[in-house]
């Protein structure tokens, strides 16, 4: 039976008077729907919400609810998100307490609300973009000046400008320091810089949010208004983005027309998810810039794609557009004052005389650089790794084959080719790569996915630090410097051996990755579990692919329910994958279903007596204990097999004997039969519990403490006893005549 169809049972038994609690078992309600696809398919249907379960003992009314937000350890600041993005305003009651206390003790809601609800990673500033690319100081100077007139000019025929050019050019580059020169000038209103494959970077979810709360703190007249607009209706932050656009940014700044230009930087475009939206925010920018004079002035980099092109050429709104082109001019100022850099802070170079390089030496790598940056950077990475002596590492780079041919980013490849061929332990660099590439890891992790000796990746990877940043620790993963590192990996024809986009490459990696999961969980466990579906569905459909969907079923539930179990690693997300796959492998879906089931109960929310409890369910002993360990007990899922010497398995039949079952196109309930003595299913696992501790003496990992075993003393003792199954039945009686009477 539907969820809502239970519901309305609920409620019409009420409305004739019966006093029927009933069983709020639902079958949880389907996710809205995913982003489309670029090809203009629809993604994928959202996280379902698991069932509600209440749960009635009798000493004092303890109700679990599903908790939609997720699990109590993610804290205020992940359920605010939750409440501030949802369509319905909650009261602030529903608010976690961090939040609640943050917005009081303030009085700016509004900016609050924004403020949980923006990528400050995605800000010209954020401590993430560390070490900010920016412009050598005697580098594209006039470039930076006219875009600086363009900003401030007061009359400007055009309020959109467009900076294009190609990988590597510097585009991010003049933006980052465009942006601090327009902050010196206080005409800065916001930034927004995409990051391709980034979880709040690579999508436009909170790009208008993360201006409009910029704009908020930036422009002191604005403060107030987009506060107002905020706590008025702070489900804004979740609207379309163009209704975000309209309220958050253009109202405002047209109320107060006679401002200053304000300048926004939008870097990197093109690496926002999906081309639909990508043209839907340039559309969106374009039309507003049409409208009524606004102080509004907005820069746009981009790699010149066709189809953002194409949007600004069938625009009717006036733009302008500044090409970021080659200059061998800067190129060259840039590498000569950093190979005297190198020159003279490198430990290894005392004893070389100057100059270094020799003239002909620089003239020749300006000219391999084609007048595009990211060669010049990249080399200098290479050069002045301190790992190395330069002159070699200078020697490896003048070795690497010479250019010649059509392609202005020949010798980056060249360069590109180098660098990986001098890395040592070759057979197992591109397992590594492949990994890097696909998804974001630490080098702990890359070790244990691919059993290596501890460290061992990070020897391996020592010769690429100048086109991987590979952290110190152990919290960040390893990323590519540049994108153009991973255009070049996913090119057959430009990274040859070293690709990583060949089937046997990825299919090696899935299947590394989906042993680990089978096997037991490590310490620093890797979260990518929902990704790795992700990454399998994206494979073309093959017998190989086909034979790694028994891995998916052999994922060891200890990870699936570990306690750092990250949100997008959700069931719910494995499950509408395998089901978009071209034949689902239904015994894996059926299995993830029950994963996803138990789940929900994992994070339901323990509201004691304070919540209205809906009804008293009639379970099995078995059932009993579990409920007893995970309601009264506090246990989480994950502490349960231990705590109650239970398999996965049996834990996961007899939790799953609540879940409603499809019959037919309908969901039913189960009907529990009554079972005799639950309150000796309290004193015998009170039993097992103090003999466990007294075997183990002390409390141990596992779980049993003294609080532990007296509470199901305490519960024997309170004469628990369920109640009610002849309502339960009851209602679902009514339900089945009303669905009948239909
Ligand atoms: N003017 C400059 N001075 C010094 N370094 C620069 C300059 N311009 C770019 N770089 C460096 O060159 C590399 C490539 O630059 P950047 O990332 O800005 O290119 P991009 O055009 O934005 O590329 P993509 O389109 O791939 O994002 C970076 O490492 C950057 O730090």
């Amino acid at each position: 039976m539907p969820a809502d169809r239970l519901r309305s049972t609920i409620a019409q038994s009420r409305a004739s008077g019966r006093q029927t609690m009933v069983n709020h078992i639902g079958g949880g309600r389907g996710g809205s729907g995913g982003d489309g696809h670029g090809n203009g398919t629809g993604g994928s249907g959202g996280h379902g919400m698991g069932p509600s379960l209440s749960f009635d003992i009798s000493v004092g009314h303890l109700t679990m609810h599903n908790n939609v937000h997720g699990d109590d350890d993610f804290g205020g600041r992940r359920r605010y998100r939750q409440a501030a993005v949802g369509s319905d305003p909650l009261p602030d009651s529903h608010l976690g307490p961090y939040i609640h206390q943050n917005i009081h003790q303030h009085g700016d809601r509004g900016i609050d609300i924004l403020h949980y609800a923006v990528a400050l990673e995605a800000i010209h500033n954020s401590a993430e973009s560390y070490p900010q690319p920016r412009c050598h100081p005697e580098t594209r100077i006039e470039m930076l000046e006219d875009l600086r007139d363009w900003a401030l000019d007061t009359d400007p025929e055009t309020t959109v400008l467009w900076l294009y050019g190609p990988a590597g050019a510097g585009k991010s580059a003049i933006m980052q320091t465009l942006a601090s020169q327009l902050k010196n000038a206080g005409v800065l209103g916001g930034t927004f810089f995409f990051k391709r494959g980034h979880a709040t970077r690579g999508n436009a979810k909170t790009l208008f949010a993360t201006i409009a709360y910029q704009l908020a703190l930036s422009v002191p007249s604005l403060r107030t208004p987009i506060s107002q607009i905020v706590e008025n209706d702070r489900s804004i932050v979740g609207l379309l983005i163009e209704v975000q656009m309209q309220n958050l940014i253009s109202e405002p700044c047209r109320l107060h027309k006679n401002l200053d230009p304000i300048v926004i930087l939008i870097d990197g475009l093109d690496e926002c998810e999906g081309h639909n939206i990508q043209v839907e925010i340039l559309r969106i920018i374009l039309q507003s810039s049409s409208q009524d004079p606004s102080p509004l002035r907005f820069i746009i980099a981009s790699r010149p794609e066709p189809h953002i092109r194409q949007v600004f050429d069938s625009s009717s709104s006036h733009y302008c557009s500044f090409n970021v082109e080659q200059s061998f001019h800067d190129v060259r100022n840039y590498l000569r004052d950093e190979l005297s850099r190198i020159h003279r802070d490198h430990l290894t170079m005392q004893n070389i005389s100057s100059p270094w390089p020799i003239h002909h030496v620089l003239e020749e790598l300006v000219r391999k650089s084609s007048g595009y940056f990211i060669y010049a950077s990249t080399i200098i990475k290479f050069i002045g790794d301190e790992n190395y002596h330069p002159p070699q590492r200078l020697a490896m780079v003048q070795d690497a084959s010479s250019t010649g041919s059509a392609s202005p980013f020949e010798a980056l490849d060249q360069l590109y080719l180098t660098i990986l061929a001098s890395a040592r332990g070759q057979s197992e660099l591109i397992q590594i790569i492949c990994a890097i590439v696909n998804f974001r890891l630490v080098p702990r992790s890359i070790d244990q996915l691919f059993g290596f000796a501890q460290g061992e990746t990070r020897l391996i990877l020592r010769g690429l630090h100048s086109v991987l940043n590979i952290p110190q620790d152990e919290e960040h993963e390893i990323l590519s410097h540049h994108a153009s590192f991973l255009d070049f990996l996913k090119h057959p024809d430009r990274s040859g051996i070293f690709c990583v986009s060949t089937i046997n490459c990825r299919i090696g990696l899935a299947r590394s990755l989906l042993q680990f999961y089978a096997g037991p969980v490590q310490r620093n466990e890797i979260h990518l579990l929902s990704n790795l579906v992700h990454f399998i569905i994206s494979l073309p459909p093959s017998d190989a692919v086909a034979q790694l969907f028994p891995l998916i079923g052999s994922v060891n539930p200890d990870f699936v329910f570990d306690r750092y179990w990250k949100n997008n690693n959700s069931p719910a997300s494995i499950i509408s994958s395998l089901k978009n796959m071209r034949s689902p492998p239904t015994d894996v879906i059926e299995l993830w279903e029950d994963y996803a089931f138990m789940y929900s109960i994992a994070t339901m929310e323990y509201g004691g007596a304070i919540l209205s409890v809906k009804r008293i369910i009639s379970p099995t002993p078995e059932l009993v204990r579990i409920l007893v360990g995970l309601g009264f007990l506090h246990c989480r899922l994950w502490e349960l097999p231990t705590t109650l010497d239970l398999t996965w398995t049996d834990l996961r039949i007899t939790l799953c004997s609540l879940r409603p079952k499809l019959v037919g196109n309908e969901h039913v309930l189960p009907i529990h039969q009554p079972q005799a003595d639950h309150a000796g299913v309290a004193r015998d696992l009170a039993l097992q519990l103090i003999c466990k501790m007294i075997k183990n003496y002390i409390a141990t990992d596992g779980g049993v403490n003294l609080t532990a075993c007296r509470d199901p003393v305490f519960l024997y003792n309170s004469r628990w006893f369920l109640h009610d199954l002849e309502a339960y039945a009851e209602a679902q009686m009514v339900s089945i005549v009303q669905r009948d009477n239909r």
